[in-house]
């Protein structure tokens, strides 16, 4: 076989249909901006949530937060020291904000993974690392079982932070500061559907004050798993 038409590790169809449909509708929406970013598809949807709702989300991350994980163990243990919560899909006051993020992306809902809050306090931080799976590790069947591939990463800035806790992709070349109310958009996958290593990001050290966002990563295939009906109507969102 020609090596031309040999196929990139992980091109799926799927994702590059995901890739295209979900960028397509970005562009078209007025409010939102294609940041200047070398090699990945990253968005900005600035006043995006509301001050009650960033204030709501953040009393929830306060009252149920517990050390951040990763899915491998890490060598350093300084990797991701934040903490985080999970935020019940099926909350009267989660489930619109939730569901919002799969309606403005045109994703189905199922799709979507558990919302987490994510909170910094000075000094934590989440270092480089991509949010697509690695399809080596040992986790990956039981994620691929579940949803698989991640597509589209969502992140909203709940509050300003007096100093660090950007958001930095140094591949990409863009830092992000937090700013209130700010939505963040990424594609993990490249146009044919492959990981994209042009988004690796970190979440820089907290210097003074503190970092709340919330992050939603939607998968190629849905997560939720038996039946589902959406807050907008059981309406198929593609
Ligand atoms: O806090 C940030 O700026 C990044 C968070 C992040 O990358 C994640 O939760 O996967
Ligand atoms: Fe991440």
């Amino acid at each position: 076989m020609s090596l031309l038409f040999r196929k990139n590790p992980g091109q799926s169809s799927t994702r590059a249909r995901v890739s295209r449909d979900v960028a397509a509708r970005l562009e078209a929406n007025p409010f939102i901006k294609r940041a200047p970013a070398q090699g990945a598809q990253i968005y900005l949807f600035h006043n995006y949530l509301r001050d009650e709702d960033c204030d709501m989300l953040m009393g929830l991350i306060d009252s149920n937060r517990r050390p951040s994980t990763l899915l491998s163990a890490s060598q350093d243990p300084e990797f991701r020291t934040s903490e985080s919560c999970d935020l019940n899909r099926h909350a009267d006051e989660v489930r619109p904000i939730d569901e919002g993020l799969a309606a403005l992306l045109g994703v189905p809902p199922e799709h979507g993974e558990t919302m987490q809050g994510q909170r910094y306090a000075p000094g934590q931080q989440f270092r480089a690392h991509c949010d697509y799976f690695h399809e080596g590790e040992s986790y990956w069947p039981a994620m691929q079982a579940q949803g698989g591939q991640r597509t589209w990463t969502t992140m909203i800035y709940l509050n300003d932070v007096e100093e660090g806790g950007a958001t930095w992709f140094p591949r990409a070349g863009i830092r992000i500061a937090p700013r209130r109310g700010t939505l963040l958009i990424w594609n993990n996958m490249l146009p044919d559907g492959s990981p994209n290593y042009d988004t690796l990001h970190e979440g820089m050290k907290v210097v003074s004050g503190t970092k709340y966002v919330i992050t939603k990563w939607f998968r190629e295939n849905p997560w939720v798993q038996g039946s589902f009906t959406s807050y907008y109507g059981n309406v198929r969102m593609t």
